[in-house]
């Protein structure tokens, strides 16, 4: 196998052969990528080829998984976030998660928000927690819906306001790079289509990765697409080559529905 390329200076985020195991099966197999800060990268792939694993070592999410292991390199501004020194909580503070399924706390619409900006001290008081939940809720496109109910349940919102409130937790502690794993994947189609427009609206001021088994949703959000098969990254590049001029035949062939 060809050495992995060095780090790009110009990325948010470089991983370097990073391979995954759950105990002794190998579930990535040296991957690659980079993550851009003005860019949208999708992972796509057929069920079970790695994608979510990968998103996951990104925010050193593997931790948490007994037998999970991870090796490689992976940097965030050109450091080295595997390095056993890296604080996780502010990590993760920095790379910011958004689940398939949504998960807000079972509090109120407002402590949802501000949750983390609490446990990382960004507010000094409670104007300024005030402004931090505003101003997450009106980035997540959410502000206008709740905003004379933030006492209410986060949990009793539809599923798609969950999502959108779950993107504000993650947008609250300001991180720079979002990692989406399937986001749209329990949502209706309207709902997904206001997640998609979103994104679009946090392009530019985080780095997005978003994991997604539908095709043309990565088409249409993202600018960079990795496609993944059996743990392995098959190719990545520019989401218009990748879907009108693909290099693989295995990317071809997953493109145009023959697996998957
Ligand atoms: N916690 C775990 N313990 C053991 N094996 C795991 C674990 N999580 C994932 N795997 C295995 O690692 C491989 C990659 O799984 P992963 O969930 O990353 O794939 P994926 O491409 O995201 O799939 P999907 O689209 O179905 O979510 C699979 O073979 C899976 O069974």
């Amino acid at each position: 196998m060809a050495p992995a390329p060095a780090a790009d200076a110009e990325a948010k985020m470089s991983a370097r052969d990073v391979r995954v195991f759950y105990g002794a099966k190998e579930a990535l197999k040296g991957v690659s990528v980079d993550i851009h800060e003005d860019r949208v990268t999708a992972f796509i792939g057929p069920s079970g080829c790695g994608k979510s694993t990968f998103l996951r070592t990104l925010n050193r999410m593997n931790d948490t998984i007994p037998g999970a292991r991870v090796t490689g390199t992976i940097t965030l501004d050109g450091q080295d976030i595997t390095s056993p020194d890296m604080d996780v909580v502010q990590l993760r503070a920095r790379v910011g998660m958004v689940f398939q399924k949504p998960n807000p706390f079972p509090k109120s619409i407002y402590e949802n928000v501000a949750y983390g900006p609490r446990i990382h001290g960004l507010a000094s008081g409670k104007a300024e927690m005030d402004q931090i939940v505003e101003r997450s809720l009106k980035r997540a496109g959410l502000w206008d819906e709740v905003k004379d109910r933030l006492a209410d349940s986060g949990t009793a919102l539809s599923g798609g306001q969950q999502q959108r409130l779950c993107i504000a937790r993650a947008i609250a502690v300001d991180p720079e790079v979002i990692l989406m794993d399937e986001p749209c994947s329990a949502l209706d189609p309207i709902a997904t289509a206001r997640i998609e427009e979103l994104i679009h609206e946090l392009r530019g001021r985080y780095a997005i990765a978003i994991v997604t088994h539908n095709m043309q949703q990565a088409a249409r959000v993202s600018q960079q697409t990795a496609f993944f098969h059996l743990g392995e990254l098959v190719e990545y590049g520019e989401t218009r080559e990748i879907f009108t001029n693909p290099r693989e035949q295995r990317t071809q062939d997953y493109i145009t529905g023959r697996y998957g």
